[in-house]
């Protein structure tokens, strides 16, 4: 095990590529807080993935202990922390992988979109890195943060003109904190997830031509799953890439450098 012993947050983590994070993470050894939230008719499904997710991390002999709260709000960042802290006694992993990607065309974006899509997927980034840090500053132990953020921080989309640019400030995020970071020992890192098959993206490749041209442009020839970004987000917060800070790992089966 890379992470025995060890307390982590995970941000949207009861789903997709955040779940799978949980459970790598409990599964390398950590207790872990689970930040979960859904739009308020999505409620159904959200209490079954939370539910879901304890289950099979419990099942690993860790603890899993959730907390509802929108990611955009500083308050639910601060009562991540604050209930890590009551609960475990600390944290020394942070995983900041809550995001959203709302398809939509340039020219009629939605000033609602463009707002709610920053507010998830950077403003809060930034409030659940930066409590934290000052947490693991306190503890006086170190730390690792890893952020989720994307191929589309290096590439653009069409649809995804309000989305690409939250995930180059992810990257960002985890450059400068890293500098402001390292005397305290901490480190930070961010994956780029390629073409992952969640929920994120179901209606959008559930168009076979698109599917089909995505497909044939990954070298490693299929769509990656959550679980392959959550082994890498496993592998960066332990001592293993102890030398590993600022930096940014693909995990995408080559589709980025695939030109022709
Ligand atoms: N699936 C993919 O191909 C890729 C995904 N990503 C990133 O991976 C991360 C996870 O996405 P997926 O697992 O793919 O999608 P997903 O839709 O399955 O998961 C998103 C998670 O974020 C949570 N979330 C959404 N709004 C939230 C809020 N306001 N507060 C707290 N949590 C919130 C959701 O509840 C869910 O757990 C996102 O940051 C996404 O941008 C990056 C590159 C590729
Ligand atoms: C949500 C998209 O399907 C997915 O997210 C990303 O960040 C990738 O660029 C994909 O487009």
């Amino acid at each position: 095990m890379l992470l025995t012993g060890k307390r982590a947050i995970v941000t949207g983590g009861s789903r997709g590529i955040g779940r799978a994070i949980s459970v790598e993470l409990a599964r390398q050894g950590c207790d872990v807080v689970i930040n979960y939230h859904s739009r308020a008719d999505e409620a159904q499904t959200r209490d079954t993935a939370i539910s879901e997710t304890i289950a099979e991390i419990t099942a690993l002999g860790r603890r899993a202990i959730p907390l509802e709260g929108d990611i955009a709000l500083k308050r639910t960042a601060l009562e991540l922390v604050e209930l890590a802290r009551a609960e475990l006694g600390g944290v020394d992993i942070l995983a900041s992988n809550a995001g959203i990607c709302p398809f939509h065309s340039f020219l009629d974006m939605p000033a609602e979109a463009l707002e709610t899509t920053i507010g998830v997927n950077l403003t809060g980034a930034f409030y659940i890195c930066q409590a934290a840090a000052n947490a693991m500053k306190d503890q006086g132990t170190g730390g690792a943060i890893v952020a989720t953020s994307s191929i589309s921080a290096l590439v653009g989309g069409a649809m995804q003109t309000h989305y690409t640019p939250t995930k180059a400030g992810v990257h960002s995020l985890m450059q400068s904190a890293a500098i402001a970071l390292g005397p305290y020992g901490i480190r930070c890192n961010s994956v780029m997830p390629g073409a992952i098959a969640t929920d994120i993206n179901r209606d959008d490749w559930s168009d076979p031509q698109k599917r089909a041209y995505l497909d044939g442009r990954i070298p490693l020839g299929r769509f990656g799953q959550p679980e392959d970004v959550a082994k890498v987000v496993a592998f960066l917060a332990s001592d293993m890439a102890g030398y590993v800070t600022g930096a940014a790992l693909l995990v995408d089966g080559g589709l980025y450098v695939n030109l022709q």
